[in-house]
């Protein structure tokens, strides 16, 4: 090695700019200058037997001023001495052939012999200039004597600077020498320990240690790390053996210090990582091992099922290329970036919606049909009749586009259920939409994508839900649907219910066209006034009125007791209700028009059935195990011996009296446990009795939301300037009568006589309350008049009003009564509350021909053209101021 390397006395230079190569160092060089190019191309590359040269580290000249700067009065052996000693010992010739660059050119005076480890020419292109590469390995270290030019490289006479093998045998002996060799090796011992750690890997980096001599080893660890120029100079300038092992044990030290900070750095770096980065690293991590295990459940697997799931939806083709341009939109995100979800669930929407899946659609049995609507519903052969027209048509026609369908009837009259059983008779699934409240168009026609929670409206998700394109839709409660500033839903309805535009339904979520000409929409309403005109002139209007209380019975026994029974687990060996039973519960605990109120009555007795089967199952239970005689057997015996005697007990399960077991369980409803249940009743018949006891009330016959309903209506006077106050919840029309019904009686007052106090002017001078209580109900409508003018009537005459008679009928200021609305269930209504006279106006007599006779005939119907008619009938005795009055 270098003890055994020969050196000349004279070597090429090649000067290295800034860099310094160190013995045992290998470095790659890539000449192109003309000097070097020469150098490399006359001492290397065309010499047979390669020789060696020298690398000489040479300094800018701003650097240059900078190191003499701090050289005066630096120690004895430094680079910056040898800087200025090496240019005092350049040659006259090169001082004046090379005075412009040695104003560049800086030599050091010491450098490394090197020899070519590889050699490589090239040729550059277009200039043909010729360029080398040179793998250079460095020797040992020379003194510079003299720099001269050979051609256009410089030559230099050189000293040997590294000690003979002799010197340094004897310098090993040493014993400062032995002690640096020992700590500069613990030091590299301890980097190549970390590097290995970091690298993971055990090298042959150690072996090193102990092959190689120290001085050597020196030179090696130095030259591999990165440093500033000054150090590597000041490594080569370590020319003495005890400087360069302090020297490297420095720098490597030095080096160990800046691999612990950048250690711990990293490690602060990565403890500030955002959990986001962290779980973003994690999820990286999670998707590469299931990469390799093969599993298919990650998010890119997602997509791809619902690509395949989109696939297979039967999207028509228009919406299939923007359900293919939102995938790609997907695609591209990540699972964390926003609107990642909001598209994933549209294309879910568009997966899951049945474009093209309908229910297979059977020919319509019609007599089926018929017999699925009378076992499912007692009466209603009207509107029975009505629903077997309608799928008479379909049978016909399957395309026909028929009219919608709008039960209109109180609540709990068998609206929905109707509809359901069309469905039935249809084989098409059926699906109900809620109207009730709806006053945001968005609700019909849904969100626009860009709203944050934006959602389709009811009908697609109803679509959505029902998994069909054909299903029966009953619109519930489309008299309910109100309009304000968030749109009109009842024209998105339109839209719907309109056969011509429902086959391209514009859902604003969904932003392509549904078609929804295949659904069979049927709605229902409890009125039909609140529904826009337009809307009720798409629909065919089916009325169903309440039932009278021999059908709800006949509803009741049929229908609701058998059901209710199955509903509650139990059969008619638990509970038994007769039909007297049954009438009370009518009677006594419901007033409604339908039969929901007394279906939850019905429920109610089977609750109380069920806890005492549940209750005497246990009993039951008990007594398998203790038969009552070997109990006593068994007590008689412990009492007296205070001994167990053992005694084999049937478990045959035939060995207690099933019989006394059902007639124990079965609960026969009867007045007592009745009010049991039920609570005591609500409601008797004794209720207008009592209300029309004093002078200013009157019985009226109106129509609400739940149908017909008794109305009473309450006056009062007190002294003011002749006011009117209405309370109650009532609407214009009603207060309107209220104001017709005061002009009448007022324009009449002193004809009438009507001031029980013989005050004439009385009618003038007070204020005047009128109420309609159970004001939580409200209540409008011009029926009331007859009612009101009846009150204010029997206020002033002081005469209190028929308790068993009620009214109905619209006035005018002339005095004239006019035909007003559903009358059956007025008359229905009259009836549940008992009364026995009603007051019609004359020109509803033909109404009367819905009503059920067994209704007319058990109350007296009366007729009236004019207000003094009903006021004649309404009085006991007639009309109250008959005796006073002129006319
Ligand atoms: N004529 C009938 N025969 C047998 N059951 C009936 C009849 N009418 C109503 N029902 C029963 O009464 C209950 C209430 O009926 P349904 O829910 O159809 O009333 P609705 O008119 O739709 O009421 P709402 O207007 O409150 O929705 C149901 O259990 C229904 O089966």
């Amino acid at each position: 090695m270098a003890e055994t390397v020969e050196l000349p006395s004279r070597l090429a230079i090649l000067p290295f700019r800034n860099k310094v190569l160190l013995p045992g160092a290998v470095i790659r060089i890539r000449c192109t200058s003309p000097r070097s190019v020469k150098l490399v191309e006359q001492e290397l590359w065309q010499r047979e037997e390669k020789g060696l040269i020298g690398v000489l580290p040479v300094r800018d000249a701003e650097a240059a001023a900078f190191s003499s700067l701090l050289s005066t009065g630096a120690g004895s052996d430094t680079g910056e001495r040898s800087v200025k000693a090496s240019t005092d010992n350049l040659g006259d010739s090169q001082k004046q052939g090379t005075k412009n660059q040695q104003e560049l050119i800086h030599w050091h005076n010491r450098g490394v012999a090197a020899r070519a480890l590889h050699l490589s020419r090239g040729v550059e292109k277009p200039s043909g200039r010729v360029t080398y590469i040179v793998v250079l390995e460095g020797l040992c270290r020379f003194n510079v004597q003299e720099i001269s030019e050979r051609g256009t490289y410089y030559v230099a006479r050189i000293s040997r600077l590294d000690m003979t093998k002799a010197e340094l045998e004897q310098a090993e002996q040493d014993p400062d020498i032995i002690l640096l060799s020992r700590q500069f090796k613990a030091t590299a011992m301890e980097l190549i320990s970390i590097l290995e750690q970091k690298q993971k890997t055990s090298g042959r980096t150690k072996v090193l240690l102990d092959t190689v001599p120290v001085h050597r080893l020196a030179d090696i660890f130095v030259a591999s790390f990165e440093l500033e120029f000054e150090e590597q100079i000041s490594m080569l300038d370590s020319v003495d053996l005890k400087l360069r092992l302090s020297k490297a044990t420095e720098l490597v030290e030095q080096h160990l210090q800046s691999i612990r900070v950048a250690e711990k750095i990293t490690q602060k770096v990565e403890g500030q990582l955002s959990k986001t980065q962290k779980e973003f690293l994690l999820r990286q991590q999670m998707r590469a091992i299931k990469e390799e295990l093969g599993d298919n459940d990650d998010d890119e697997d997602d997509i791809a099922a619902l690509e395949r799931k989109m696939q297979s939806a039967g999207i028509p083709p228009t919406v299939w290329k923007h359900a293919q341009r939102e995938l790609r939109r997907l695609k591209k995100m990540q699972p964390q970036q926003p609107g990642y979800s909001s598209s994933r669930v549209y294309l879910e929407l568009l997966a899951d919606l049945p474009w093209q899946k309908v229910t297979e659609e059977h020919e319509i049995d019609l007599n089926a049909a018929k017999e699925r609507l009378d076992t499912d519903h007692h009466g209603l052969h009207k509107v029975k009749q009505r629903i077997i027209e309608y799928l008479a048509v379909r049978k016909l026609k399957p395309d026909a586009r028929g009219p919608v369908l709008c039960f209109v009837g109180p609540p709990g009259v068998g609206k929905t259920s109707l509809a359901s059983s069309i469905a039935g008779a249809l084989n098409r699934k059926f699906i109900r939409i809620s109207l009730g409240g709806v006053k945001d168009e968005a609700d019909i026609r849904g969100h626009r994508r860009t709203y944050i929670g934006s959602m389709p409206g009811r009908l697609i998700e109803g679509v959505k839900r029902v998994g069909v394109s054909n299903p029966v839709m009953l619109l519930d409660e489309i008299d309910k649907t109100g309009s304000d500033i968030r749109g009109d839903p009842a024209s998105a309805l339109l839209e719907v219910l309109d056969p011509e535009q429902n086959r391209t339904f514009n859902d604003h979520y969904l932003n392509v066209p549904y078609d929804l000409s295949k659904v069979i929409f049927v709605a229902t309403a409890n009125k039909v006034q609140p529904i826009p005109p337009a809307l009720l002139d798409r629909m065919e209007v089916i009325e169903l009125p309440g039932y009278t209380p021999e059908e709800k019975l006949k509803i009741a026994m049929k229908h609701l007791i058998p059901r209710v029974i199955d509903q509650h687990g139990l059969s008619p060996n638990y509970l038994q209700i007769s039909e007297a039973i049954v009438k009370l519960v009518i009677e006594r605990y419901t007033r409604e028009a339908g039969v929901r109120s007394l279906e939850r009555n019905i429920a109610a007795l089977a609750r109380a059935a069920a806890v005492r089967v549940a209750e005497q199952e246990c009993t039951v239970q008990v007594s398998k195990n203790f038969h009552p005689e070997s109990t006593s057997l068994l007590e008689t015996r412990l009492g007296d011996s205070a001994e167990v005697e053992m005694e084999v007990i049937s478990m045959d399960a035939n060995h207690h009296d099933t019989g006394a077991f059902s007639s124990r369980s079965v609960l026969v409803v009867d007045e007592t446990i009745l009010e049991k249940v039920l609570g005591p009743p609500r409601f008797d018949n004794g209720e207008a009795d009592e209300r029309v006891s004093i002078p200013g009330v009157s019985v009226g016959l109106v129509w609400t939301a739940f149908g017909g309903e008794v109305q009473f209506v309450e006056s009062a006077t007190m002294v003011g300037k002749g006011d009117l106050h209405l309370t109650g919840q009532l609407g214009d029309v009603i207060k309107e009568s209220a104001q017709i019904a005061l002009t009448w009686l007022r324009a009449r007052a002193t004809d009438l006589n009507l001031s029980a106090a013989g005050d004439v002017n009385l009618l003038d001078k007070r204020d005047i309350h009128i109420h309609f209580p159970a004001g939580a109900v409200p209540k409008d409508g011009p029926s009331a008049g007859v009612t009101l003018v009846t009150s204010l009537v029997s206020l002033f005459s002081q005469r209190k009003v028929r308790a068993d008679t009620a009214m109905t009928g619209e006035m005018t200021l002339r005095g004239l009564v006019l035909p007003v609305g559903g009358i059956k269930d007025k008359v229905l209504a009259a009836h549940r509350y008992g009364i026995k006279r009603v007051i019609l106006p004359e020109r509803n007599l033909k109404d009367l021909v819905d009503v059920p006779s067994a209704v007319l005939s058990s109350m007296e119907i009366l007729f009236a053209r004019r207000v003094e008619d009903v006021l004649e009938q309404a009085f006991e005795g007639g009309c109250p101021w008959r005796q006073h009055s002129k006319i």
